[in-house]
């Protein structure tokens, strides 16, 4: 399976509809890719917080729309990354879309760990309630965005619903890029899954952003890795590995579910 990684930098000099104009153009040089990725809210920028109200957008609004062409004109398979949504009833949403290469919507994940503790996106914007899977031909993808990237139990939630392939659409500081790295393979190895993690490049609201796209193995291998400007980060990985993989050494099979708690 071929996967294609657009590490976009996401700068304030370049206009939200220019950006989208040219996430497009990176899209359509990935023909004949199964599978292309883009990363956490590149169309404002994940820490942009100042501008998410004026940004947002219906979910069918324009990045949907055309991220949807963009997906039917190279014939593949779009993780189109995040944007902000306004929801009919006004909230927001860090809402993630995956396209058909038909060009068909096949999911939208509303992010569901907002980041900022006591301000912005998580005072901002609403939480997603659902995990969210979409099976593909070759694989099942599981969807979380940035922050999920801290919470195991919501990757043992996709793998157990039927995920082999976990993505990670993200935004992720430069000041915390060893977490990053780390994370993602963790995630691969506990969950005994692929990891496909793609970051922003760029510096917006200050905040210097890490890159360092990474595609991890189910056994924890580093498959291949950006540096820290834009960049696309082209994969060819095996999916039968995580079946084989699990077989080979069964760990899933050995979860203790319902364990008593402490004694007081
Ligand atoms: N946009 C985010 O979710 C940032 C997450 C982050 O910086 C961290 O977890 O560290």
């Amino acid at each position: 399976m071929r996967a294609s990684l657009i590490q976009i930098a996401v700068d304030p000099d370049e206009s939200v509809n220019a950006r989208r104009q040219r996430a497009a153009s990176l899209i359509a040089a990935r023909r004949g890719a199964d599978l292309v990725v883009l990363p956490e809210l590149w169309p404002v920028g994940a820490f942009a917080y100042t501008d998410f109200e004026n940004e947002a957008e219906p979910l069918q609004g324009p990045t949907h729309d055309i991220m949807a062409k963009a997906a039917a004109d190279a014939g593949v398979w779009l993780h189109a990354g995040s944007f902000v949504e306004r929801a009919p009833d006004g909230t927001l949403y860090n809402t993630s879309l995956v396209f058909t290469p038909e060009g068909e919507r096949a999911a939208a994940y509303r992010k569901i760990h907002r980041f900022g503790f006591d301000q912005g996106e998580a005072v901002m914007m609403g939480a997603g309630e659902e995990l969210v899977t979409v099976a593909l031909p070759q694989t099942t993808i599981g969807l979380a965005t940035c922050y999920d990237l801290r919470f195991p139990e919501m990757f043992r939630g996709l793998v157990d619903a039927g995920a082999g392939t976990l993505i990670v659409a993200a935004g992720w500081p430069e000041r915390r890029r060893a977490h990053w790295t780390l994370l993602a393979q963790a995630r691969a190895v506990e969950n005994q899954s692929y990891v496909l993690a793609v970051g922003t490049a760029g510096t917006h609201a200050g905040i210097q952003q890490a890159g360092h796209s990474i595609v991890v193995d189910p056994w924890g291998e580093v498959l291949a890795e950006a540096g820290a400007d834009e960049e696309v980060l082209d994969v060819e990985f095996d999916p039968a590995r995580v079946a084989a993989t699990r077989e080979q050494f069964p760990a899933l099979k050995d979860r203790r579910l319902g364990l008593a708690p402490p004694r007081a």
